[in-house]
């Protein structure tokens, strides 16, 4: 959208993975009415989606898009640039992680119990203090303008109309200020932070989050310098060296206060002074006290696939971690996050909140991970397929229709809360 693309990607990797998942002819037509999608509390009880798609269709209204989360990705290829597109559905190399994260979710498999009387549900739950009406959270996701020209003001509004917490990138294309007005006074909010090797700028940041209202940080630990991605390398897309994704450094004192002209006057040096600054920027355990002097809230990292990283996580006092592989986007040929998460659970669940994401798409993998042991999961590109396919609405269709699944799948399995999965509740291996 705001990019002119280049070569288009012909690689096999990365995007079509996500694009070429078994399309049925499922998907309802865009442009049409979206399913119930409103403003305001949510109503009791998720599956009630289901209720309202089924009546709006009495008066011939299907769902804005397809209900079928796994489909997203090749329909979303038709509302964008190739640039963009290769960027939100691309992966690391061969896309071998990114393949391997949803082959994982099929070697596990729920055991239905019966006659067990699971309803009312109850999905709610509170992780490090952040009160959530289901496990899920949307995860960072940056640059959210290349996708809709509402970016992150969309994905905020959406969050807080159902209710579920969102995570801030670093890489907003809206600073933290403008994202908070849009999640509102009853939004829950975290922010993720790509940790700037500028303390004075990484502590300014922080404060402004802080301020507006985002509680615990996410600090994102898997990529200090972008992997090689053959989808963007193959149409050079790379949003943020162009000034997209910069909102909240080129609007910070601190960052400004480096620059000999302001960003507006002049973008290329701005970006040259910012891109160094967060990317090619390792760092050692031994600098986290550094945020824990700087943040006072709860401080999770992101990124965490060995046993050994969790339990070094916990030694430093971390209060959670994100059992995640990017969604396949750092590492080719790195570990499924779902198979890296039970042996990080024995190591360490006794010590802090585990978190995962990487795969999700259906509401029976947000039960399979958390009958591994996370506590909550965080959802990536669906919701910005969604966000591809209507904005706000986009993204509250896909919200909705992942909480309408994984409560129907949880009463359909038996239990009437999400703490009542346990690894007895799946056969993996299968
Ligand atoms: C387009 C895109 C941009 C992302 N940007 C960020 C980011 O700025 N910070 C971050 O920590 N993770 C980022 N991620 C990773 C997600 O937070 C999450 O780990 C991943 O998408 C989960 O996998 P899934 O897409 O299969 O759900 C990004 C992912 C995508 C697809
Ligand atoms: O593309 C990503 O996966 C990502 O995490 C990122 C990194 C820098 C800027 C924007 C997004």
């Amino acid at each position: 959208m705001s990019e002119t693309s280049g070569a288009s990607g012909t690689s096999e990797s990365s995007a079509a993975a996500e694009a070429s998942e078994p399309s049925q002819a499922g998907g309802a037509p865009a442009g049409q009415a979206d399913g119930g999608a409103s403003a305001g509390p949510p109503a009791p009880g998720f599956g009630n989606y289901q209720n309202d798609i089924y009546l709006n269709g009495l008066d011939g209204q299907l769902p804005r898009f397809t209900t079928d989360l796994t489909l997203l990705g090749a329909s979303a290829r038709e509302h964008l640039d190739p640039g963009a597109f290769g960027y939100l559905a691309g992966a690391a190399g061969s896309g071998a992680t990114h393949r391997a994260n949803r082959a994982a979710f099929d070697r596990h498999r729920l055991v239905p119990r019966m006659l067990r009387g699971p309803a009312p549900r109850d999905l709610s739950t509170t992780v490090l203090g952040t009160r959530m009406p289901a496990p899920v959270l949307l995860a960072p996701v940056g640059v959210q303008s290349i996708i809709h020209p509402d970016g992150e003001l969309a994905t905020a509004r959406a969050a807080a109309s159902v209710g579920v917490p969102m995570v801030l990138s670093t890489a907003s294309s809206h600073t933290v200020e403008e994202v908070a007005e849009a999640n509102g006074p009853d939004g829950t909010r975290w922010f993720q932070l790509y940790w700037p090797n500028d303390d004075d700028v990484c502590v300014s940041i922080l404060e402004r989050a802080r301020d507006a209202g985002f509680t615990t940080l996410v600090v994102t630990l898997d990529t200090w310098t972008l992997a090689w991605r053959p989808q963007d390398l193959d149409q050079s897309y790379l949003p943020f060296i162009r000034g997209v994704g910069t909102a909240i450094p080129f609007s910070d004192p601190a960052f400004r206060a480096g620059l000999e002209k302001t960003p507006e006057e002049d973008v290329i040096s701005a970006v040259l002074r910012w891109v160094p600054m967060f990317t090619g920027t390792d760092r050692s355990w031994d600098q986290l006290p550094f945020l824990r002097e700087h943040w006072d809230g709860p401080i999770v990292l992101k990124g965490v696939l060995h046993p050994d990283d969790a339990r070094k996580a916990a030694d430093a006092g971390m209060d959670g971690i994100v059992v995640s592989n990017h969604g396949g986007r750092q590492v080719d040929g790195a570990i499924a996050a779902l198979d890296a998460l039970p042996g990080i659970v024995e190591a360490v669940g006794d010590r802090l909140e585990i978190l995962f994401d990487s795969g999700i798409r259906t509401g029976s993998d947000v039960l399979k991970a958390l009958a591994l042991g996370a506590r909550a999961v965080l959802v990536g590109r669906p919701y910005a397929y969604g966000l591809a396919h209507g904005g706000e609405d986009g993204v509250r269709h896909v919200l909705r229709s992942l909480l309408a699944d994984l409560d129907l799948t949880l009463g359909l399995s038996g239990h009437r809360t999400p703490g009542e999965l346990s690894a007895d509740s799946l056969q993996s291996g299968v």
